[in-house]
């Protein structure tokens, strides 16, 4: 395959974040407090600041019955359901079309009162992983999404404070065969996702505001994407 400008730090990434996102809680270094739990879900959180910026580390945990994680990741990676889901966002635009598998976007969120609005501008990589794991299972797919530069757009030149953020959405698809042989049906699957963000905020924010809008904001994003791709796949065949 054509190399492209980003490839390099693109694999490097996707490299070193699925091998975080596949390694266990307690393997992920010490300090990760449960800060959510919602059934199947459960929502990790490091507190940690750079130059006085919360940048609280962030690892959740889910198992959605009836989807898997080619329909996950392809809701998340694509920028035509993005509007569905992501409640935060006032205004998305692709940059840059590098591949089919890999984007540039450049997002603003809505304003978090009392801090100034943000902006970000990030890659995003959608990409199929071998199960090494268990050589007839499903393939693993994941999305990455890293900060990146754009020319066109330099950081804190408008209302906006630039954030900077690395994101790994990794999922996992089990298949329980049914007992007589019958075909497979969404009954007969669920998705393990993990989500990992690290957000740094950009400029300062005040951490209690932050860590509100992180505690508040993230377990309802993953229950709300994830009942949105179980509504929008529902009818539709499966995506293996
Ligand atoms: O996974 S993604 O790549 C999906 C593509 O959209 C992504 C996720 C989250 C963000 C994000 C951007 C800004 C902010 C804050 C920081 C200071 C003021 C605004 C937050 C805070 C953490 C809270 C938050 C968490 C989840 C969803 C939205 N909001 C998050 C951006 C991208």
């Amino acid at each position: 395959a054509i190399q492209h400008r980003l490839w390099p730090e693109v694999d490097r990434l996707v490299k070193q974040q699925v091998a975080m996102a596949r390694m266990g809680i307690g393997e992920c270094g010490t300090g990760w407090q449960l800060f959510a739990e919602d059934g199947e879900m459960k929502m990790y959180r490091r507190e940690e600041e750079v130059d006085g910026m919360v940048v609280d580390p962030l690892k959740a945990v889910h198992v959605v019955k009836g989807i898997t994680g080619h329909e996950v990741c392809d809701y998340f990676f694509n920028p035509k359901y993005r509007y569905d889901w992501e409640t935060t966002l006032e205004h998305m635009t692709v940059l840059e079309t590098i591949s089919d598998d890999t984007l540039v976007f450049l997002q603003t969120h809505k304003r978090i009162w009392p801090a100034s609005q943000r902006d970000v501008v990030f890659w995003s990589h959608m990409r199929k992983l071998p199960n090494d794991q268990d050589r007839d299972g499903p393939d693993i797919w994941t999305v990455v999404n890293n900060s990146t530069e754009s020319p066109e757009h330099p950081a804190n030149v408008g209302k906006c404070v630039r954030i900077y953020l690395t994101v790994c959405l990794l999922c996992q698809t089990r298949v329980h065969p049914p007992k007589d042989g019958a075909p497979i049906t969404r009954n007969n699957v669920s998705c393990k996702i993990t989500y990992c963000s690290v957000v740094n905020p950009g400029g300062w924010a005040p951490a209690s505001v932050l860590r509100a809008v992180y505690k508040r904001e993230y377990p309802k994003f993953l229950k709300r994407f994830t009942s949105y791709v179980i509504n929008q796949t529902k009818n539709k065949p499966l995506m293996f």
